[in-house]
């Protein structure tokens, strides 16, 4: 069966505080995050500008959150209050792969890596979270 992997990777700046935590990350800071998602399929779709079935997905359509909070992105933006649960890194991954499904066409595994800092990184997939 063939299979394409788009990967792509954009920054976004943004602030948050864990809830909870005892130590310094517990207070109001920022980071400039680095994410990369890797979009793996066995089929190729149409997207929202090109009729014909040649794309994965749009690239676009991955680099959402690098967006202005104002455009429904995380850049800029308090993560706190546009995320559901506490913005750990963990989290936020979770957060970007789940909305990330629900931009792209059926059928596309998703595999969201996201740098806090330079050398703290984590990867987020999920088994059963192909939409
Ligand atoms: N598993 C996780 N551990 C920590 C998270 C997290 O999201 N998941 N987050 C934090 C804080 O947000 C903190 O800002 C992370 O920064 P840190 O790795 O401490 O980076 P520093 O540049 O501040 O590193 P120092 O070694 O402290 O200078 C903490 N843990
Ligand atoms: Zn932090």
């Amino acid at each position: 069966m063939p299979s394409w992997t788009l990967h792509t990777e954009f920054k976004f700046d943004a602030a948050h505080f864990l809830e909870g935590y005892e130590g310094k990350c517990g207070r109001m800071h920022g980071h400039s995050y680095k994410v990369h998602i890797a979009a793996t399929s066995n089929q190729l779709n149409p997207s929202k500008y090109l009729d014909s079935a040649d794309m994965v997905c749009d690239f676009h359509e991955l680099k959402w959150a690098a967006k202005g909070s104002e455009k429904g992105g995380l850049d800029h933006s308090v993560l706190n209050e546009e995320l559901p649960v506490n913005p750990t890194a963990e989290r936020i991954a979770e957060f970007i792969h789940k909305e990330t499904l629900q931009r792209i066409p059926d059928g596309i595994k998703l595999n969201v890596t996201v740098w806090e800092t330079e050398n703290s990184w984590v990867e987020y997939t999920d088994e059963d979270g192909e939409n």
